[in-house]
């Protein structure tokens, strides 16, 4: 095999409490993550002299900090492998949007190329490896939909009801680290008792804040929930709600306010990566 198509897919943070602040800084979280059907594409060329290439449809992308780039230098540093890659990487949502597309594309590059540089490395050592270039690494990795605790590396698979959203994106800019390290950030949430996910108070810590600094994530919500219930994903500044049927999503999406970028996708308890990697056996 010499070239690997993959899809990169996004989330959503169904919930996410704050229950506390760690002595690194860093906050424990308690989050339900929601795997999407829709997302970026990522196309792997096998090289041998053991360079590794990145091309991008946003040329602003083409840097040496696009988390694609990081997460090929890492499996090829960590597996002492001799050969190299040409990485397409074709960008279709939001960044920095908390819906977790580079996260993503750094995972579906370590699955690629652990398949395309024949490494067979672990999921448990890929997860980890992932970790260190993001909290949400390692949920790409494992490909599920999970209840996540610590900061989101330890993962329980859940099956839901697998629903149609839509996800809007206003024309903001959120910097999770400005929300973390704000003093009026909630981060004293109890943590929801074993077995009592689903039926917990759904909510996301993040939002209250966001909406005060970001008063245009607060206006698309109040335009959303004209719509159906809705909330913030991750730090913000998508929002998202669950819609019975396409008629009825499609119906608000041709509404939508003039600065805002929105989508369609259906939730999915497993990730399209793990199709697309099977169909290549
Ligand atoms: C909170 C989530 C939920 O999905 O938000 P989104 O990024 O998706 O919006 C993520 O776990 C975010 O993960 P990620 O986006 O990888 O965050 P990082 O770049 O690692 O962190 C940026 C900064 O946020 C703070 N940070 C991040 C995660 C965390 N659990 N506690 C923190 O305090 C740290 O100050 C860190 O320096
Ligand atoms: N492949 C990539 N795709 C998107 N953003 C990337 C990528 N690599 C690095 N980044 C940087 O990571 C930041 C966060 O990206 P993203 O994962 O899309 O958002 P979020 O963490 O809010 O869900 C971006 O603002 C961008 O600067």
């Amino acid at each position: 095999m010499t070239t690997l198509t993959l899809p990169a897919v996004a989330k959503l943070n169904l919930f996410l409490h704050i229950t506390g602040r760690r002595e690194d800084g860093y906050h424990n979280l308690e989050t339900l993550f929601q795997l999407l059907d829709v997302g970026d594409e990522l196309r792997f060329s096998l090289r041998q002299d053991g360079a590794i290439g990145l091309d991008c449809n946003n040329s602003e992308l083409i840097n040496e900090q696009n988390l694609v780039l990081r997460a090929a230098r890492l499996l090829q540093q960590y597996s002492g492998c001799k050969l190299g890659c040409d990485i397409y990487l074709e960008k279709h949502l939001p960044m920095g949007g908390g819906l977790g597309g580079g996260s993503s594309d750094a995972a579906t590059t370590l699955l690629g190329l652990n398949k395309l540089w024949q490494l067979q490395l672990s999921i448990d050592v890929l997860a980890d490896l992932g970790l260190s270039l993001g909290a949400d690494v390692p949920l790409f990795v494992r490909g599920f939909t999970a209840f996540a605790q610590g900061v989101g590396e330890k993962l329980q698979p859940l099956q839901l009801d697998e629903k149609l959203y839509l996800v809007v994106t206003p024309n903001c800019h959120v910097s999770t680290a400005e929300i973390f390290q704000h003093p009026d950030l909630i981060r004293n949430s109890k943590p929801i008792p074993p077995g009592e996910v689903l039926s917990a108070n759904w909510r996301n810590d993040c939002q209250p804040l966001v909406e005060r600094l970001y008063p245009i994530v607060a206006i698309t919500l109040q335009w959303l929930v004209e719509y159906a219930p809705c909330q913030m994903t991750g730090t913000g500044a998508s929002v998202f709600a669950a819609f019975p049927d396409q008629t009825s999503a499609q119906h608000a999406l041709a509404q939508l306010p003039a600065n805002c970028h929105g989508f369609i996708a259906r939730g999915v308890n497993q990730s399209p990566v793990w199709a697309a990697l099977a169909d290549t056996e």
